[in-house]
């Protein structure tokens, strides 16, 4: 089954802000831009603001689509819809007990991803230098 989801890319001047997935999750151990799962007919943008609230406490005021990721990890199909969020109310934080950090754009590599986010976040590294 393949599974729609919404993921944001939090910016602040140069550093995004990641959160750890936690070890029982699939992809667990990884660090992940925060996001979810879309609701049955729930639109991606629509399912980032509801889950960037639900993770990390945050409302977002404007984000831009940046790019789809269709991904096979072999147990579970992944469509993922990356969103650039650009303004946003509140301070993130790890909502559901999860680590977070911000993360200088340059040091990005330093970071496990799962297999899914490795184009976005060599784009990302790349427009950075
Ligand atoms: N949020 C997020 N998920 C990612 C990233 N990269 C990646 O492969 N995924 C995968 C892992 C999961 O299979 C799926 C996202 O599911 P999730 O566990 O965040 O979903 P959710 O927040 O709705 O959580 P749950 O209610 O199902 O527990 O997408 C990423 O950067 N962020
Ligand atoms: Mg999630």
């Amino acid at each position: 089954m393949l599974v729609k989801v919404a993921v944001g890319i939090v910016l602040r001047n140069d550093f995004v802000f990641l959160a750890l997935r936690k070890a029982g999750q699939h992809q667990g151990g990884m660090w992940e831009f925060p996001g979810g799962k879309c609701e049955p007919s729930e639109s991606a943008e629509a399912a980032l603001v509801r889950e960037l609230e639900e993770e990390c406490g945050i409302l977002v005021k404007a984000c831009s689509f940046f790019k789809v990721i269709s991904h096979d990890y072999g147990d579970n199909k992944v469509e993922l819809c990356f969103y650039k969020v650009t303004e946003f109310d509140g301070e993130p934080m790890g909502k559901e007990g999860q680590e977070v950090r911000w993360v200088a754009i340059s040091d990005l590599l330093k970071y496990q991803f799962p297999d899914a986010n490795l184009q976005i976040v060599n784009e990302l590294v790349s427009s950075s230098k």
